[in-house]
């Protein structure tokens, strides 16, 4: 839970500090609906996305899940700022796999949260070793940086890429390449 006092505190104190009125009609509103908002983005804190992974169902065909073009929002926890991009999970199955929205849910509650890209990349990819036990994982990210494109750098269009692989995915490159070739076609 956020502290939603000390949250309209801060953005009143901000405010103040660029040179706003906080007084004015426009304003008088904002630190609350901040407060609200954060309640929103940063509402993966101190949760984790197993026990939505643990819905699971028992298969006999161990061949590739894959999850492709799930769309995220996180903030860069060095700026405060957006990144979002699309995020693609497989997974080899060890006899049971999970629900699909399931692997939107684990996206969606690592990256409410302050993140950085490789992190979030990282924590999704435990949380499906952890509750399935898969024989290989694989999880790409792509993502724009509003800290890269709308200030400091500039660089807009410019996409940061992070992935990690688990067992078999780590092991064979010929299952790399299908995981990519799945990604774009
Ligand atoms: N590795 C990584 N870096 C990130 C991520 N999001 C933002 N950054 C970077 O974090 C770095 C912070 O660098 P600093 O030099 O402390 O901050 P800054 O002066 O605002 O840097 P500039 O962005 O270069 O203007 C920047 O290079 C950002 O691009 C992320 O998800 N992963
Ligand atoms: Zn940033």
């Amino acid at each position: 839970m956020v502290d939603k006092v000390k949250i309209e505190q801060a953005v009143r104190l901000l405010l103040e500090g660029i040179g706003e009125d906080i007084t004015r009609e426009g304003l008088i509103d904002t630190p609350d609906r901040i407060a609200r908002m954060c309640e929103e983005i940063y509402g993966g804190l101190g949760h984790e996305a197993d026990q939505h992974l643990l819905k699971q169902f028992p298969v006999e065909n161990n061949e590739i899940v894959l999850e492709k073009d799930i769309t995220f929002y996180s903030m860069c926890e060095h700026h405060l700022m957006p990144f979002y991009g699309k995020a693609h999970l497989a997974y080899i199955p060890n006899g049971k796999v999970t629900g699909l929205s399931k692997l939107a849910r684990t996206v969606e509650v690592y990256s409410r949260r302050p993140q950085i890209q490789e992190r979030l990349t990282v924590q999704i990819a435990d949380a499906l070793e952890r509750t399935l036990d898969p024989k290989g994982i694989m999880v790409m990210l792509e993502a724009e940086h509003t800290c890269m494109t709308m200030r400091g750098i500039k660089k807009p269009g410019s996409k940061t890429i992070t992935t990690v692989t688990r067992g078999a995915f780590t092991e064979d490159k010929e299952l790399q390449k299908m995981f990519l070739s799945m990604v774009k076609g």
